[in-house]
């Protein structure tokens, strides 16, 4: 898995990767140059929109300035304004500028003459990961005057004045896309700063996974190419028993549609045998939504044994008692899925919080979690006490949204990459639930069902939003769930 490394750190990686392939500092800015003007190729092909690059004094900088060079050699027209003496660039900005071709039109800021032609593609490499300070001066007046304007905006490896780790400190470019190079800066994935951050795009310079790895602290982030080997597989002789029978309990009357988009997502999952226990009178009544889901009756007496999983809490309200709620720890000691009302009721009676059999997957969206464990600052503050959480109830948290966050009772944090804003639609969460919860009934270890179900959860919502967008339901998603299968060839 991909491992955020911290802003501070980046240094490091680069000398140490620049030392074991012999190149130069300068050949690895050429190769992250090149790999931006390869990403921006499809935005300039067609048309020969100026494009006005803004270059600070740091590396950050100097990547601008390699760019500005690459572009004038596709024959773009090209603008670039720098912000400081040459000779008090970093070294690597100061030997491009000297490679500069003729044909750009250079300015230092503090002589340009202002103009932006309109439709003009921005590109901000003001600061990188090397900020240190808020902005101020010259490159505070830069950023406000860049952030009144509107069109294509772009951002190298982060938006000018976001700190690499932390919530940003003052003022910040709004990039519309963020070109970052290896691996996502922790800070542009939490979400006050998506309006800074745009659409967050991961070029590859070359530098291998392994040397990130001697680098990593405990965050990861989770791609595609990460999650074959959390499957399991299944052989031509399985039977309905190993693809686990499981249980939703949940939907009091009025919300009988959230324990229905569980069940049916864990059918589309995977799930052999798939039960959901109505929180009413007479449960029996309620017509599920596919024939496939079967009813059941829980009660406190009743043992929970014979399933292999069990989801609760969509749609259950906030009536179920206290003793009721505690019976279920009693009644099913293995890793179970805890969601929605059931979080809630923990909110209510944290003193339950230590009988959650180990290993269970906890799912709060933002608000949940701040009913869990009271209002954080920043994303920054979320994600430690998710970490939290997790390490001292040896639970796992995956706390919801953009960037999903898997926080393991062992410390490790890791992001998700899959899922669109189209999946903030009523429901989507049940469908999230009915898939860690086919998972974990599949036999999978409590950990590889989190990180699975995140990660087909996340693809089963962009494959569904490709023809519905803003349109899209969580039924959708349900859909959409055997496609991701298809997409990553698990069988
Ligand atoms: N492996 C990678 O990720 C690579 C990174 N490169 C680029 O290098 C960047 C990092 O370069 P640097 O470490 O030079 O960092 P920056 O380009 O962010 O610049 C840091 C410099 O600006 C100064 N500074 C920081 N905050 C300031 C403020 N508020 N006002 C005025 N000055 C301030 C610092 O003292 C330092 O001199 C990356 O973000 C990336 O764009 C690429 O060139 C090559 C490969
Ligand atoms: N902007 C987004 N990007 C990616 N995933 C999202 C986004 N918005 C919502 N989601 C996903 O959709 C689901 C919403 O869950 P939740 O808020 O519990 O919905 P509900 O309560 O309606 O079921 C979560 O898995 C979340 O990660
Ligand atoms: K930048």
């Amino acid at each position: 898995m991909l491992p955020i490394i911290s802003g501070e750190q980046v240094q490091q990686v680069d000398a140490s990767y620049c030392s074991t392939e012999k190149i130069s500092s300068l050949d690895l800015m050429e190769s992250a140059a090149i790999s931006f003007v390869d990403w921006l190729m499809p935005w300039i092909s067609d048309c020969n929109k100026p494009i006005y690059i803004f270059s600070g004094p740091g590396n950050n900088g100097g990547d601008g300035v390699a760019i500005a060079r690459l572009l004038k050699y596709l024959n773009q027209t090209v603008h670039l304004i720098y912000m400081k003496e040459v000779a008090d660039c970093s070294q690597d900005f100061q030997d491009n500028f000297h490679r500069l071709p003729n044909g750009i039109s250079v300015s230092k800021f503090d002589v340009w003459d202002g103009k932006i032609e309109k439709d003009s593609i921005i590109i901000d490499a003001v600061f990188g990961v090397g900020i240190n300070r808020p902005l101020e001066g010259p490159y505070l007046s830069l950023i406000k005057i860049l952030n009144k304007l509107g069109g294509l905006k772009i951002s190298i490896d982060i938006p000018s004045g976001l700190p690499a780790d932390q919530a940003a400190f003052g003022t910040v470019f709004k990039a519309n896309h963020t070109a970052t190079f290896q691996f996502p800066k922790l800070s542009l994935l939490f979400p006050e700063h998506a309006e800074l951050v745009g659409e967050l795009h991961i070029l590859d310079i070359g530098i291998h996974d392994h040397f990130l790895d001697k680098f990593e602290r405990g965050h990861f982030y989770l791609r595609q190419g990460d999650v074959l080997a959390f499957h399991r597989t299944f052989h031509r002789f399985s039977h309905k028993g190993d693809f686990g029978k499981v249980l939703f309990l949940g939907s009091e009357l009025g919300k009988s549609g959230a324990i229905n988009l569980s069940g049916y997502a864990a059918l589309r999952t995977g799930s052999g045998l798939v039960h959901i226990a109505p929180f009413m009178e007479d449960p029996f009544r309620m017509i599920p939504i596919v024939p496939e889901l079967m009813l059941y009756q829980d009660s406190s007496k009743t043992s929970l044994n014979q399933f292999d999983a069990i989801g609760i809490g969509p749609g259950w309200g906030m009536d179920v008692d206290k003793d009721y709620f505690q019976s279920i720890f009693a009644r099913f000691k293995k890793p179970m899925v805890i969601d929605a009302d059931g979080l809630n009721l923990l909110a209510k009676y944290p003193e339950l919080l230590k009988e959650i059999p180990q290993n269970s997957i906890l799912t709060p969206h933002l608000k949940e979690f701040e009913r869990l464990v009271g209002e954080s600052a920043n994303h920054l503050e979320r994600i430690e006490k998710a970490s939290s959480l997790a390490k001292a109830n040896k639970v796992i948290v995956i706390l919801k949204g953009a960037h999903t966050l898997i926080a393991l009772p062992d410390g490790r944090k890791i992001f998700n990459s899959t899922g669109n804003q189209y999946m903030a639609t009523a429901g989507s969460g049940d469908v999230l639930t009915g898939m860690l919860t086919s998972f974990l009934g599949q036999g999978y270890a409590p950990e590889n069902a989190a990180i699975c179900g995140v990660f087909h959860h996340g693809l089963a919502g962009e494959i569904a939003s490709k023809s519905k967008l803003r349109g899209m339901i969580a039924s959708d998603i349900i859909e959409s769930i055997p496609d991701t299968f298809i997409k990553l060839n698990v069988l």
